[in-house]
Formats: structure tokens, sequence, C-alpha cells
């Protein structure tokens, strides 16, 4: 095996003015001594997907769920966090805001055991909303952009537990638009689904690009290869590579990534 300080890393960096993200010596210390991912330094492109590929245990969830402080109270998290000129890895960030700028769908459905329509409206009734008819107007709008408006709009105080698996992962997008994030991690969002549902997924994903940042986390590298723009690629808590998606998948950098892609595309 290749020492991974041998291993030149291969890093895209763009204009900073279409970034709209962006990490800087991001390292995690879980337990607060056992270091899982190492100076990660990425920028994010905004309105693009960004997908996150690499062998189990390289630290993709790790460095995702960092990003809106989800590792907060497992791990030490050293380095930087920028997002519009702030250091949201500061202690003193409110998280709650946080994330409602940088929302988070998870690998497996999961949706509140309440009706479609109190799924959407949980978190803005919470925060105070009361008007029905701007609430009403969310939900349209958050199914429409998840495109789950036509399936269930006569259907919207059903239980969502009675949704698919595929349309219950559509409405956990829906769920995070509707505090209008700007940014949205995506933990192996298609990953508890059949192709049917995952190809209704990716539409949704592509759809979704002109409006919000995503950054998703995958082990399908057909479905990297299909909706995203921009790939890393993790290795033992190291970024290897970072590139247009098309440069890694066709001309990757490192023999690492190279071995990655070939066996995880054969
Ligand atoms: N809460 C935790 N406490 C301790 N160690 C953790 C914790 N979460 C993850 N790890 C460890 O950190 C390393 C990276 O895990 P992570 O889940 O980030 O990898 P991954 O690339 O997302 O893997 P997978 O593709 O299997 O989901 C692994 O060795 C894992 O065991």
């Amino acid at each position: 095996m290749q020492d991974i300080n041998e291993v030149k890393t291969h890093i895209k960096n763009f204009d900073p003015n279409d970034e709209i993200l962006s990490t800087k010596n991001l390292s995690v210390f879980y337990g607060g001594t056992i270091q899982k991912l190492f100076n990660a330094s990425l920028q994010f492109k905004k309105n693009s997907i960004t997908a996150l590929i690499g062998g189990s245990g390289s630290g993709k969830s790790t460095f995702l769920r960092s990003i809106n402080r989800m590792n907060d109270k497992v791990a030490k998290i050293t380095g930087e966090i920028w997002y519009h000129g702030l250091d949201i890895n500061k202690s003193d960030i409110n998280v709650y805001e946080l994330r409602k700028n940088i929302g988070m769908v998870f690998q497996k459905p999961n949706p509140f055991p309440k009706s479609i329509r109190e799924n959407i409206i949980y978190a803005l009734k919470a925060n105070g909303q009361k008007d029905k008819g701007q609430l009403d107007q969310i939900v349209e709008e958050s199914l429409r952009a998840a495109a789950l408006w036509d399936e269930v709009k006569d259907n919207l105080d059903k239980s969502a537990l009675a949704l698919s698996g595929g349309q219950q992962q559509r409405l956990c997008i829906a769920r995070a638009l509707a505090v209008k994030p700007e940014v949205i991690l995506l933990d192996e969002p298609a990953s508890a689904l059949d192709p049917v549902s995952t190809s209704k997924l990716e539409d949704t994903l592509k759809q979704l690009r002109s409006d919000y940042t995503m950054i998703m986390v995958t082990h399908n590298m057909q479905q990297a290869s299909r909706i995203s723009d921009y790939t890393a690629f993790f290795h033992l808590g190291h970024v290897l590579e970072y590139d247009k998606t098309e440069n890694i998948f066709t001309n990757p950098q490192g023999k690492i990534t190279e071995d990655y892609i070939r066996g995880s595309f054969g």
C-alpha cells in the first residue's frame, strides 16, 4: 500500500467569487484524540452538485456531518469552515440558524410520524410562523421543488409513513427545502431506494441544482458520474483528489483514485 504522505493531492481551486462554502485544514478527532479526517481543504461552487466518494471508513460522512456541526458532541473539530465570510466552525455560531441555511438529508428516509403537510411545516411552526396561507404556499412550493407534489397533493393530511421509501426521501428533501436553505448535505440519499426511486431522486436533485448547492456522499460511482459536477475522492481520512467529475472519472491523477474508480465501476 502506498504511504499516504507520499501521495500527491490534486485539489481544484475555484475563483473565490464562485464559491459558497469552503473548508480549510478541517480535521476531526473522535473521542478527542483519534484522528479520522486530515486537513481537508475544499471549496464548493454555488449551484453545483459535489459527490464525495471513497471506500468505507474513508471519512466522507465525517466531513459532511462536520459542515453543519453534527459532530460537535462526539468529536473535536479543528480548522475552518467558511460560509458567507464567517468561520462556522467557531463555537459561538448559532447552530440552529446554521442548519436552516445548511440542511441535511440522511441515508434512510426519516419522516416524522405526522401528516405530509405537518412534516413540511413542522420547523416553520416551531419557529413561530402561523399564517395558514403562507404555510400552505410553502407546502406546495417545497413539494413541487422535490418533485412530489403531483403524487401527494390530494393526500396532504395522510400520514407520511404511508408513502413509499422513495416518496419519503423526496418528502425529506421537501422538508429540508421548506426552511429555504442554500446548501443541502446528502448522506447516501439513495442507498435505501430501489432503482426506479433512485432515478426519480436523481432527477429531483438535478432540477434543484439551479437553486441550491448540494454536497452528496455516494458509494454509487454511476450516480456520481451521472449527476455531480464535481467529485472529491477520500481515502483513509485524506482528500486525495478534487476536480470536475468528468476529469476524475476519465483522467484520475492518482493511482489510488484510479483503482478505486475502476474497482467500483466494475
Ligand atoms: N461517532 C464516531 N465515533 C468514533 N469513530 C467514528 C464515529 N463516526 C465515524 N467514526 C470512524 O471514523 C472513520 C470514518 O468514518 P466515516 O463514517 O466518516 O466514513 P465514510 O467514508 O462515510 O464510510 P462509509 O462509506 O462506510 O459510510 C471510520 O473509521 C469510523 O469508524
